[in-house]
């Protein structure tokens, strides 16, 4: 049967094809002993990395909010710390009701795919397997970029059940679906409590058209030979609503977070600690943009490492195709500033952001995209960040 899904997911076919016999894969690379990365980033740190020694982050961090409370009567409670961290951009979460096994479960199923012969994997390259919803890339371009990363992936687009019982990869299709499943239900109660509490009356079809393109990257970094040279994942922030995100336990992602008002908090990368049985959620862009500002998307970045493979699987919702994403009115209102948007090439200021853009932009595999997106804060700084996206 022909895939069905073009649209859906051809949106992400502006990625570099690689024929099945490029030795560019980092797993390979590290299997033939072959590889050392090149000097890319200013200096990394490489594994040196200290923890926060902020007291409210070290708590944000070691304390996941437990969210078997939504349904108890310490309701409100738990969605002002949700909100409160989504402020930041980011929590943990436990009884999130995705199932521990599933999560553990999926771990063994990515490393079961990664560690299949490359030819096997190359059946999923871009332009070679039958469908673009299940694509097997890597971050580590050296004929097409300067910067290189240390990270191969699967992405794994949901359309239909039965797409993805046909087009993705036997050794871990199953979990996946169940994933996205699981996840599509725990965003989809998250954005209910977030909107919610800035005053937004959701209904049913909006919120999901919010989230109605839901994808996982599973992401794979092999053990890297000289950990200060490079990054597994470069420093980006996420198009989309919400981002799911599962971590094996090696460590290595970095989160920003911004100098608060009062200073109480510096701004530094503060190092989000794998937690046995925890999802970290993150706030995504156009989250942001909607909440004129007041939810952050905050930019991360994963350290390479010497000593193990490791393993991330993120969850992503993202909103339909045709969804305009603009700071909601009464927001700007209250606000007295409407949040300024500025693409590459059109000025957007106030007009809503068409979603398409949004996210071929945005997510995935555009090797570097060079979007640079302007945020007018509440504190009235106005801060430049580059939106580098760097799968
Ligand atoms: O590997 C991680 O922990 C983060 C991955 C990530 O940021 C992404 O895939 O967008
Ligand atoms: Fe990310």
């Amino acid at each position: 049967m022909a895939c069905e899904s073009q649209q859906f997911a051809g949106q992400f076919n502006r990625e570099l094809v690689h024929g099945p016999d490029l030795v560019g894969w980092v797993h390979g690379l590290v299997h033939l002993n072959f590889g050392n990365p090149r000097n890319i980033h200013p200096p990394t740190r490489g594994e040196n990395w200290q923890n926060s020694s902020s007291r409210f982050f070290q708590k944000l961090l070691l304390e996941p909010i437990d969210l078997s409370q939504l349904d108890g009567p310490n309701h409100e409670k738990v969605v002002e710390a949700i909100v409160t961290a989504e402020k930041i951009g980011f929590f943990q979460d436990v009884n999130h009701g995705v199932a521990l096994e599933l999560l553990e479960s999926l771990k063994i199923a990515t490393n079961r795919f990664f560690d299949q012969p490359t030819e096997r994997k190359a059946l999923y390259l871009n332009g070679v397997g039958p469908c673009p919803l299940a694509v097997y890339g890597t971050s580590f371009l050296p004929n097409k970029e300067a910067i290189l990363k240390w990270k191969d992936y699967l992405r794994v687009s949901y359309s239909t059940d039965a797409e993805a019982h046909e087009y993705w990869p036997k050794e871990c299709k199953e979990e996946a679906l169940e994933y996205i499943k699981s996840c599509t239900n725990l965003v989809r109660r998250l954005v209910e409590i977030i909107l919610t509490s800035l005053g937004m009356t959701l209904d049913y079809s909006r919120l999901e058209s919010l989230i109605e393109n839901k994808l996982i990257f599973v992401n794979y970094y092999p053990p890297c030979p000289n950990p200060d040279l490079t990054l597994s994942a470069g420093s980006h922030s996420d198009a989309g609503i919400l981002t799911v995100l599962l971590q094996d336990g090696v460590g290595g992602l970095l989160v920003k977070v911004e100098e608060d008002a009062n200073a109480e908090n510096k701004e530094e990368w503060i190092e989000i600690p794998p937690t046995p049985g925890a999802l970290l959620i993150n706030v995504r862009d156009a989250l942001q943009i909607l909440t004129n500002g007041i939810f952050r998307s905050a930019e991360h970045m994963v350290r390479a490492t010497s000593k193990q493979s490791r393993v991330s699987i993120p969850f992503f919702a993202l909103p339909r195709l045709s969804e305009k994403i603009a700071p909601l009115p009464w927001l700007v209102e209250h606000d007295g500033y409407c949040l300024d948007v500025d693409m590459a090439t059109d000025s957007l200021d106030c007009n809503p952001i068409d979603c398409n853009q949004l996210w071929i932009s945005g997510n995935v595999a555009i090797s570097v995209s060079t979007i640079s997106a302007k945020f007018l804060i509440w504190s009235k700084v106005v801060v430049w960040r580059r939106l580098l996206f760097v799968f």
